[in-house]
């Protein structure tokens, strides 16, 4: 069985971060393990509150996964400062982490910060570098290029901007687009354009944890990138699709659908 790592933060509600990750682990029947970053206090509506965990803590955590069981792939998600970054960084190093999906979140659905501004260059100069793929939505692209991205020809601009900093591939996530989901994978100098329909269901709560963990189970399954992030879009429109409706805000997806 492949054995999957998510490193991320909290969602009690259960729709995304952590929850979100072992659930899409669970539901491609691999084997999920999780070091947690951050415990976050958030539902559909939003975030109410975050609690750090310590950079030394985190690392142990760390240690205790990387060796016991060697992951053969791993997704990190939120990371609130610069010294989590740092110690996350320093174990992948020591222990060679292979097949790494970063989703660089920065701010919740809801809208909420779940990153500090001035770790973006710290994210950029020593975690980026070691991703195989990178999969920020359009405020993040926007973050990471420094430039307006607000339709799909902005994607492109970003996405070749972006991969400048980084040695693997950028998936610069349309779901905040009008009309249409596409999602655009640039890599080795090209742009794959990932159509995808808008699914009018306001329960999108945990798309992007859920799309990068996919992403890192097809990369752990022997997948190369583009195979990855397809099978990865097909996987998370089902979960969209399926309709679960919970919560009280935009709720989250239904991974069992396939099972
Ligand atoms: N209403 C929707 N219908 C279909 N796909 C969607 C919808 N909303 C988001 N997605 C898809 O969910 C994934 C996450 O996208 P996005 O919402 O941009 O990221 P994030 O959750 O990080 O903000 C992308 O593949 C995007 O195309
Ligand atoms: C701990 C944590 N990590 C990530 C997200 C972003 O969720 P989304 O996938 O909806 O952008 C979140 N709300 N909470």
């Amino acid at each position: 069985m492949k054995k999957l790592l998510t490193i991320a933060g909290t969602d009690p509600s259960g729709g995304a971060g952590i929850q979100a990750d072992l659930k899409t682990f669970a539901a491609h029947k691999t084997y999920g393990m999780s070091v947690i970053t951050s415990v976050v206090a958030q539902n559909t509506t939003g975030v109410t509150n975050v609690v750090d965990l310590s950079p030394e803590f985190i690392g142990e955590q760390l240690d205790a996964v990387f060796t016991d069981i060697y992951p053969d792939a791993i997704k990190i998600g939120m990371i609130s400062n610069e010294n989590i970054i740092r110690v996350i960084v320093e174990k992948l190093k020591e222990y060679d982490g292979k097949n790494i999906v970063v989703d660089p979140v920065m701010v919740s659905t809801s809208g909420n910060s779940l990153m500090k501004s001035t770790a973006t260059k710290t994210l950029i100069q020593e975690l980026l570098p070691l991703a195989d793929i990178i999969t920020p939505n359009m405020f993040e692209a926007k973050l990471l290029s420094s430039i307006e991205v607000n339709n799909r020809k902005d994607m492109e601009k970003a996405a070749r901007i972006i991969d400048k900093l980084i040695k693997g591939a950028v998936l610069v996530k349309g779901g905040h687009l009008e009309n249409c989901a596409d999602d655009l994978l640039y890599m080795d100098g090209k742009c794959y354009w990932l159509a995808g329909e808008r699914i009018v269901n306001p329960n999108t709560h945990g798309t992007g944890c859920t799309l990068s963990s996919a992403i890192a189970v097809n990369l752990a399954k022997g997948m190369d990138i583009l195979e990855s992030v397809e099978e990865a879009k097909e996987y998370l429109t089902g979960a969209i699709k399926a309709g679960l409706d919970l919560g009280k805000g935009k709720g989250p997806l239904d991974h069992l659908y396939r099972l």
